[in-house]
Formats: C-alpha cells, structure tokens, sequence
C-alpha cells in the first residue's frame, strides 16, 4: 500500500496587505519543487538569496525577492520550508499565490497549520504551542514574558519531568506486583514508591495552591467604572484612554453598553469597563443597560464606584472582591456630605475601602494621577512575583488537577497494600501529566520497567 505524500501548503505569514515585506512561507515534499519552478534553483539551506520570482506558466517577473530555504526536519515544522520575502504588495502576494495554487500538490494552509505540523512533528509541545500563541497576541511587556517562558518550555519541561518521576514509580509499583510470591521485596518497592509519589503530590499541589495569576496575566485584570448616572465615569474612562471612546453627556443615563479600554500600566495589562449608571431605570434599554452594569461589575478583579456625591445617590454597589471609593468633579467645588466623607476616609484607617477613597476631576485631571499610579501598584502587586507563572490556562490546570487527584487516590491505595489500584491511579495521573504537552505514549512506561528491572517477559 502506498502512503499518499502529503500535501505541500503556503500562506501569507506576515501580516495585513499592503506593508513594505509579505512573507510566504511554504512547507511540505513540494517546498523545492516550488522553489525550482519559482526561481530556477534550490537555495543553499538557511541563507538567504535574492532572486527574481517569475510565474512558472508564462515565465513573467512577479518580483524580486529574498528567498529562503530550510531543509527538513532542520525548520519549524519539521518538513522542507521555502519562504518567500517579497514586497508587501496586494498584487504581488496575490500572483505568488496564483502561482503556487498551479503546482502540484500544494493547497493554502489552514489557520494553524504550519503550528500544528511542527507539534506533529516533534518540534514543540501542546505547551510550547499555547505559549507561541500567547507571545502572538502579548499586548504588555509583562505577558510577552510570560508567553517566551512558557514557548521556552517553563511548564513543559516540568511536566515531563514530573511525568517521567511518575513512570519510575509506576515501574516499581509494577515489578512488586511482579514479586508478590516474596512478601517482603515487594513491600519494600512499595513503600519506596509511595514516597516518590507523595513527593511529587506535594510538589504539583503546591503549584496548583499559587493562584491563578498565569490566567490573569493572559488575560489582564478587569477593572469596571460603577456608580449613579452622571458620576462621570465615562469623561474619566475617556480621560485615562486618552481619546474620545464613550459618549459624554449631560443627561443621565447616557451609557448603556458596556465600553473596554486595554490599557497597560508599565507594562501589566487592565481593561478598564465603563458600565452604565446605576439607578432604578424605568426604560428598558437603560434597564438592560444596568443588569449588564451591575453583571460586569460583580465579575471585575477590582470596582471603581465614582460619585459626586455620596449622600444623595443611595444605590447600592454591586458585590466585589475590591472597590475603591472615586469622589468626582471636585473642580466644581466642595459639597458637604462629601467632604466630611473624604476626611473620615483620609483618617488612616485599615479597611482597605478606607485606605482607598480618591478625590478627583476628570476634566482638570486634578486627582487622575494619583488613582493610575495606584492602580498600576495595584496591577503590579496582583500580577507580579519572583517566580513566573507555571499554569497560564484553564486546560493546564485542571489536567493538573486531575494528575493530583490521582496521585492522592493512588497514595490511599499504596498505603492499604492495594497494588494493582495503587498502580491504576498512577497510570491515570501519568495519562493527565501527558496530555498537558500532548505527549502521551504508553510504550515507555514498559521501556523503564525493561530498562530497570530486567523482568524480561
Ligand atoms: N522569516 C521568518 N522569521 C521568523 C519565522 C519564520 O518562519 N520565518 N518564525 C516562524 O515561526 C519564527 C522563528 N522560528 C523558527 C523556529 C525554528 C526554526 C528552525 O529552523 N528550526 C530548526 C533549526 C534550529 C536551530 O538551528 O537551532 C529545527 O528546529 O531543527 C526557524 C524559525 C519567527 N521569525
Ligand atoms: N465639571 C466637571 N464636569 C464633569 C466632570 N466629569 C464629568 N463631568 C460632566 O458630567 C456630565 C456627565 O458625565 P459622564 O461622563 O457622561 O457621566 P457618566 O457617569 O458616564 O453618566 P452615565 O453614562 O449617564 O451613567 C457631563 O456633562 C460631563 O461633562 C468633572 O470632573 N468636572
Ligand atoms: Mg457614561
């Protein structure tokens, strides 16, 4: 029977047309057979050569370009990669292509494409490929590093690791099953098993019991403007944007949707919402308008709740983990309520809704520094520590999750002298440490317990 070749695939790797270089990057069995059709030779491998592209069918230039060639598995997906840098011109890429689409075997690569050939091929992980992603759309200095690490391997290699801690134990646990008939040999490897196992459980809790800051940081902290209509919230979210992104008015209830601003605090990332007043509306457009406030608010790391006046807006605030008190246009002169308000607040009291109450004037921009450093402290304090982020996704997480319900599971088992389960809940554990970097092969479980115990069946 014969394998068909693969298809060879191209796409435009660089981005949105025109721009002064388009790169196209092919790869596949048909990466030279373009290049010797496209420009008459094959590249000496990972140098660069200038030269001039024609279509193969009626031999006219399409453009001069410089031309790489990577010679398989030596690239990023592991097979021949042509790549051409052309000028970024709508015309040009769009003959490039045309030219392509006439050879044999080659067809546009899918979104992902080239990514998921080099995790076939070997030449990254499910994690690596998670941080590649993460790097693609990195808005803050502090997620681009998070996102090289994790490229680099930070949480691949430890679960190899671990996995491959779990495997010499699972062995052991194997050959005492395999030498039941002498009672003590195979006590022995169990107990040596369980405290390889325990080990590692306490290791992988431990780095489950850091939080979700690795979440966080991809994801930025959500910080929602709340508070009575007209507060101003929407002048200071314009204000800290610094350009006109919602509508200012006068009139109360202006805001209805739910406006985002991505901003980055010294290179942490905050979307900031501005939400809408919140009062009892009676029309039903402001009234969805306040559920999506009061919604968006209660899943927010931190609230800002604005008002101009405490005393004459009794609403009540949405549930969330942190607010902080925002007194605005002050500018317009001090009113009584609120400024006896703001003299209890600055009274140095410890209830961290005390410690941050804020005067301010959106318009003056008296008062706007001082919140955004605080919140930038606020940002950085959350976000920030000495040891990077292991866990930077759901999906990690709970195939972690699973690993140390397992480990724990199989300790219970290992203790009463169960083997055969004490063995089953680790095989179960090393499945889930497998499928974070996507590499799960049974077969080596068995290489070890050839390797190390020489049971020869
Ligand atoms: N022009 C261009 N720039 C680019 C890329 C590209 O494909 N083309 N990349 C696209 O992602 C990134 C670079 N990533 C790459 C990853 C691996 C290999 C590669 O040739 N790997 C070989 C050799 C490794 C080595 O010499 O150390 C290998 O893994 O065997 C090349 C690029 C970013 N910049
Ligand atoms: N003098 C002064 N006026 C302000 C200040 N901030 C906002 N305003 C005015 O207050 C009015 C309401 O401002 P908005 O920013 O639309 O208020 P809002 O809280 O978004 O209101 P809703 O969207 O209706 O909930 C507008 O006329 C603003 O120009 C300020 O600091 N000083
Ligand atoms: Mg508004």
């Amino acid at each position: 029977m014969t394998v068909p070749a693969r298809e060879t695939i191209y796409a435009l790797s660089s981005g949105s047309l025109p721009a002064a270089i388009g790169v196209v990057r092919i790869s596949g069995p048909q990466a030279k057979a373009a290049l010797l059709a496209m420009i008459g030779r094959v590249p000496a491998p990972r140098q660069a050569a200038f030269a001039t592209v024609r279509d193969p069918q009626s031999g006219g230039a399409i453009d001069q370009a410089l031309v790489l060639f990577f010679e398989g598995p030596n690239s990023e997906t592991g097979e021949d990669v042509a790549e051409f840098q052309l000028h970024g011109g709508r015309a040009v890429v769009a003959a490039t292509f045309n030219a392509l689409s006439k050879l044999e075997g080659m067809r546009m690569a899918e979104a992902g494409e080239f990514t998921r050939r080099a995790f076939e091929n070997g030449k990254l992980d499910l994690t690596a490929i998670e941080g590649l992603a993460d790097l693609i759309y990195a808005d803050t200095e502090s997620q681009r590093k998070q996102a090289i690490r994790q490229l680099q391997g930070l949480l691949g290699n430890r679960a190899e690791a671990w996995r491959r801690r779990l495997i010499e134990a699972l062995a052991l646990v194997e050959a005492g099953i395999d030498f039941s008939d002498e009672a003590d040999v195979a006590a022995d490897v169990t107990s040596r098993s369980l405290e390889a196992v325990r080990a590692l459980q306490q290791e992988i809790a431990a780095v489950l019991a850091e939080g979700r800051r690795g979440e966080r940081m991809r994801e930025g902290l959500v910080v929602a403007i709340a508070g009575p209509p007209n507060a101003g919230k929407s002048t200071l979210l314009n204000k800290i944007a610094r350009r006109d992104v919602a509508i200012v008015s006068p009139y109360a209830g202006t805001t209805r949707d739910v406006i985002e601003v991505h901003l980055d605090l010294e290179g942490f990332p905050v979307t900031l919402l501005d939400t809408a007043g919140i009062r009892e509306a009676t029309d039903p457009v402001e009234q969805e308008g306040v559920a999506r406030a009061r919604a968006r608010a209660a899943e927010a790391d931190l609230v800002l709740w604005l008002m101009e006046n405490e005393g004459a807006n009794p609403v009540s605030r949405p549930d969330s983990p942190e607010t902080w008190t925002v007194r605005t246009k002050i500018d317009l002169g001090s009113d009584q309520s609120a400024g006896y308000r703001a003299e209890e607040y600055a009274g140095g009291s410890s209830r961290p809704e005390q410690r941050h109450f804020y005067e301010l004037s959106a318009v003056s921009g008296e008062g706007v520094d001082r919140l955004l450093t605080d919140l930038t402290a606020y940002a950085r304090n959350t976000l920030e520590s000495r040891e990077p982020a292991l866990i930077t996704r759901e999906r990690q997480r709970n195939l972690l999750e699973m690993t140390e319900k397992a480990l724990k599971r199989g300790i219970l088992r290992g203790e009463e002298g169960q083997e055969d389960l004490f063995a089953e809940e680790l095989r179960l554990a090393s499945q889930s440490l497998g499928r974070i970097t996507g590499r799960v092969d049974v077969e080596d479980i068995l290489d070890v317990i050839f390797r190390d115990f020489c049971i020869g069946k």
